[in-house]
């Protein structure tokens, strides 16, 4: 059974110099049960790292509880939680071979000679670097001296492992290939992995559930399939989705949802009540479609990208921000040209102006499926 770990209502403060402390994470709640693949992600500055060096013991929190496998840790050392750290450096000892550099903790905890060998071949099997043993860290890609810090923190036993950014210095292909190879692995061997990145991209691939942080706290915690079908907040929509959620600012009023430039009015579903009266209004841009939708309306093509099998497709709604449709390339565009585009009801979300939470009873009133019922509808 691997490890587990939990944040509970953890404050956490930096006090630089003599000035005024400052507080980076407000009240943050999250946990990674045995064998789940969890991500940290969001904006730089938000309090991932800091999160993820409250668990490994590298820092300490001001208030709230830190529990691995149920018991409180905050006040045992970073050497005695049985976890390991891989860092988006890799921190690999130049001057030592693969082989010392895998071995190292473990000949720092006078694990003994023949365990270490053992070990050692073991975990080099696994991710292939046995043919490098002998070499130094320059003397390896990117991509192997990545699975060398990988294979430190695989031999050292330990079931929970930290990941901060570990494959922001590779480039674009191979951090696809290692993306697959590491949510193997992990499953494979059943590991417990908190992993920070701001790539929402390896979030929505890589994660059982998605920590979404901001400013210090946490804003949503879901498996990536609920977080882009329901975001509980504006500032997720806007997170999440390349291109991300468009959001209009609109108002409710005699019956309807009306943008501000007034180019969408949509009537209000029966059963949705005690709306605030000022809404942001959020279409993906792949629920956009040309002439379908039981919401229909004319408006001007601004622009028009081409990205293989899609395009994207700017459309004029009066207000400063186009609406952005993505839409399928066989579609002959024209730049400025009129078209008639639209969407489903079930397909909008609806956020307080306000508050930027979702508006409740919103998605029941317009009758969109929940996202389970969704995947079993698509088949
Ligand atoms: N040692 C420190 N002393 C003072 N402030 C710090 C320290 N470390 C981090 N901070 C501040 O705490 C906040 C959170 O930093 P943290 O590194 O956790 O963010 P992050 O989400 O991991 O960002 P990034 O993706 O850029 O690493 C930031 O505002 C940062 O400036």
């Amino acid at each position: 059974m691997s490890s587990s770990v939990e944040l509970r209502g953890i404050d956490k403060f930096y006090q630089s110099g003599r000035e005024e402390p400052t507080q980076v994470l407000f009240d943050v709640s999250f946990e990674a049960k045995s064998g789940e693949f969890v991500v940290l992600l969001g904006p730089s500055g938000c309090g991932k790292s800091t999160s993820l060096r409250l668990i490994a013991g590298l820092e300490d929190a001001q208030n709230g509880q830190i529990l691995i496998d149920g018991q409180v840790v905050n006040d045992v050392p970073a050497s005695r939680r049985k976890l390991a750290m891989v860092f988006q450096n890799y921190a690999l000892f130049p001057h030592l071979s693969i082989a010392e550099n895998i071995m190292f903790g473990l000949k720092v905890r006078r694990v003994e000679k023949s365990e270490r060998r053992r070990r050692l071949e073991q975990t080099a099997e696994l991710l292939e670097l046995t043919p490098y043993l002998d070499r130094r860290p320059a003397q390896l890609s990117g991509g192997q001296r990545q699975r060398v810090a990988l294979g430190r923190a695989l031999v050292s036993g330990a079931s929970l492992i930290l990941m901060d950014e570990p494959l922001s210095n590779l480039d674009a292909k191979l951090r696809q290939q290692m993306r697959v190879d590491l949510r193997q692995l992990q499953r494979d061997l059943g590991l417990t992995v908190v992993y920070v990145t701001h790539d929402q991209v390896e979030a929505m691939t890589m994660a059982d559930r998605v920590v979404v942080m901001r400013g210090g706290q946490v804003d949503q915690i879901d498996p990536p399939r609920t977080l882009f079908q329901r975001p509980t907040r504006a500032s997720v929509a806007r997170f999440i989705g390349s291109p991300p959620m468009n959001l209009l600012e609109a108002e409710v009023a005699d019956g309807h949802v009306a943008t501000d430039a007034g180019v969408i009015r949509v009537p209000l579903p029966a059963g949705v009540t005690e709306l605030p009266a000022r809404v942001l209004l959020g279409v993906r841009p792949e629920d956009i479609t040309l002439e379908a939708g039981d919401h229909q309306f004319e408006t001007t093509l601004k622009t028009v990208e081409l990205l293989g099998a899609d395009q994207l497709a700017r459309f004029d709604v009066g207000g400063p921000a186009p609406l952005i449709a993505r839409l399928h390339a066989n579609y002959p565009l024209d730049d400025g040209a009129r078209y008639r585009i639209g969407f489903r009801l079930q397909d909008l979300h609806l956020f307080d102006a306000e508050s930027g939470q979702r508006v409740p009873g919103w998605d029941a009133a317009t009758g969109a499926t929940t996202s389970e019922n969704r995947q079993f509808m698509k088949g």
